[in-house]
């Protein structure tokens, strides 16, 4: 008999496997590795920014009660003491009427009150000692940058779960870490299932494809931030893949499979979960593309059954295995991020389940515009290039016109959301 499966909201399904989401291991990493990993620990401000008051310009450093009075008929003239570029410290104390030449960044020597721009002096020298006079009067306080201005001393800067993107790997470095302490990667398996299959090098034959899904799972795995490890395709061989698939559990943190998940003769996963006594979360959800999607759990390991049709099988890559991926690294918002959209284009097709319209977002007029990639069928690899949003249509619409508002889910977004799913669904039918 035809096994009845019992599809289920979306929300529910991701929540099913937020359920066993779990925090990756750490490790310390060299600074300059840094970048695009996330934050194990909270890192504290353990000094002022700057640490010292300095000056933001190249000019002189005065005392501004000595420039009084100073203007065109009645200049100020300042002895030069010295000069110092950034990095040296002025040793003595600054007299009455004296001036020491700084340079940007250089720490404002004691006695000083005020830094005056080059451009608004005239350096002059008599009798081999330099002088600088000055035609206006200068506030105390006039370009200093005063310590602690940037950052104050035991302010949280970055806390763990924090995505390092450049200005994080900045602070970083100027609060003297040379090493950085991230979530280690999960290492996710990849295998594409189907005997139809052909790798990329080889030539096409009568009624086969090349194998887009696990090329293209394995660059969404790097993109979430996890690292993925291909255990190649295997054809539709029930006792060759049960074995496939235990050693590559041996290996790897979390296992995708694609192809292989529906009810067809050759559709082994059921069969695979069954034999491996893995316990299966779900095996439909109201949803397209990607309603075969499965996920199975075995001794704590996730293992995910996408669809062999690409885009469904890169729909159920980001709806359930990324959030998985970023909990894994404590981010508090792992989900894809939410907003909402205009709608570009008609969307004619009714949906009785929720639709993930692969999609391209721009601004247009500071209006976030979301336009349908073209051919829209499951089996569709071709609008998956220029897709960097989901449009998600709810279920138990009719078919969507051009200037609708809708709920896009933003692909190559490294902010995220906690829990996009609350009221996309309220249309939603069975
Ligand atoms: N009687 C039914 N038939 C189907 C149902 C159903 O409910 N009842 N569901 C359909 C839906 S929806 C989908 S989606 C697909 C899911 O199929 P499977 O996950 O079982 O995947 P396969 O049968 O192995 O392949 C489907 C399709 O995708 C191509 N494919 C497979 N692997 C790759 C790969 N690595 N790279 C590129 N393309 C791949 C494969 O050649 C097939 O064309 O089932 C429907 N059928
Ligand atoms: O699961 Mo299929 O992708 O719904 O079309
Ligand atoms: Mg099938």
């Amino acid at each position: 008999m035809i096994e009845q499966r019992k599809p289920i909201a979306v929300a529910e399904a991701v929540q099913r496997v937020m359920n066993y989401a779990y925090q990756a291991r750490t490790e310390t990493i060299p600074l300059q590795q840094a970048y695009g990993r996330f934050l194990a620990e909270d890192i504290a401000a353990d000094q002022d920014v700057p640490a010292f008051d300095r000056s933001p310009y190249d000019g002189y450093a005065i005392r501004s009660m000595d420039s009084e009075g100073a203007n065109a008929e009645k200049p100020a003239i300042f002895q030069v003491v010295g000069e110092i570029g950034a990095g040296y410290v002025y040793d003595g104390i600054v007299g009455e009427r004296q001036a020491v030449r700084i340079m940007t960044g250089a720490m404002i020597p004691q006695g000083c009150d005020a830094v005056v721009m080059l451009e608004i002096t005239q350096s002059f020298e008599q009798n081999g000692q330099a002088y600088m006079s000055l035609k206006r009067q200068i506030q105390a306080g006039t370009n200093i940058s005063y310590k602690g201005e940037d950052i104050q001393k035991d302010a949280i800067l970055i806390t763990k779960g924090q995505y390092i993107n450049p200005g994080v790997v900045a602070l970083l470095a100027t609060f003297g870490y040379p090493h950085v302490m991230v979530f280690k990667k999960p290492i996710i398996g990849v295998i594409a299932t189907g005997s139809e299959l052909l790798e990329p090098d080889e030539a096409l034959q009568a009624g086969k494809i090349r194998n887009s899904n696990a090329y293209m799972v394995m660059a969404q795995i790097e993109r979430a931030g996890a690292t993925a490890k291909y255990f190649g395709q295997l054809s539709d061989n029930l006792e060759l893949c049960i074995q496939a698939v235990q050693e590559a559990l041996q290996e790897v943190d979390i296992l995708i499979t694609t192809g292989g998940v529906s009810v067809g003769d050759y559709d082994y996963l059921p069969a695979i979960y069954e034999a491996i006594g893995a316990e299966v979360l779900f095996n439909k959800v109201a949803m397209r593309p990607g309603s075969v999607t499965t996920v199975a759990m075995r001794d704590g390991q996730l293992l995910y059954g996408l669809s062999g049709n690409p885009s469904a099988c890169y729909v159920g890559f980001e709806l359930f295995a990324r959030p998985i991926i970023r909990t894994a690294f404590h981010n508090p918002r792992p989900h894809l991020r939410r907003e909402q959209a205009v709608l570009g284009a008609d969307f004619p097709k009714p949906n009785p389940f929720t639709r993930f319209v692969r999609a391209m977002v721009s601004f247009q007029n500071g209006q976030l515009v979301a336009v349908p990639c073209g051919f829209d069928k499951s089996s569709a690899v071709s609008s998956l290039e220029g897709a960097n949003a989901f449009i998600v249509l709810p279920g138990g619409s009719r078919g969507y016109e051009k200037g609708m508002q809708v709920v896009v889910l933003l692909l190559e977004d490294t902010q995220g959301s906690e829990w996009p799913w609350d009221s996309i669904e309220k249309s939603y039918r069975l």
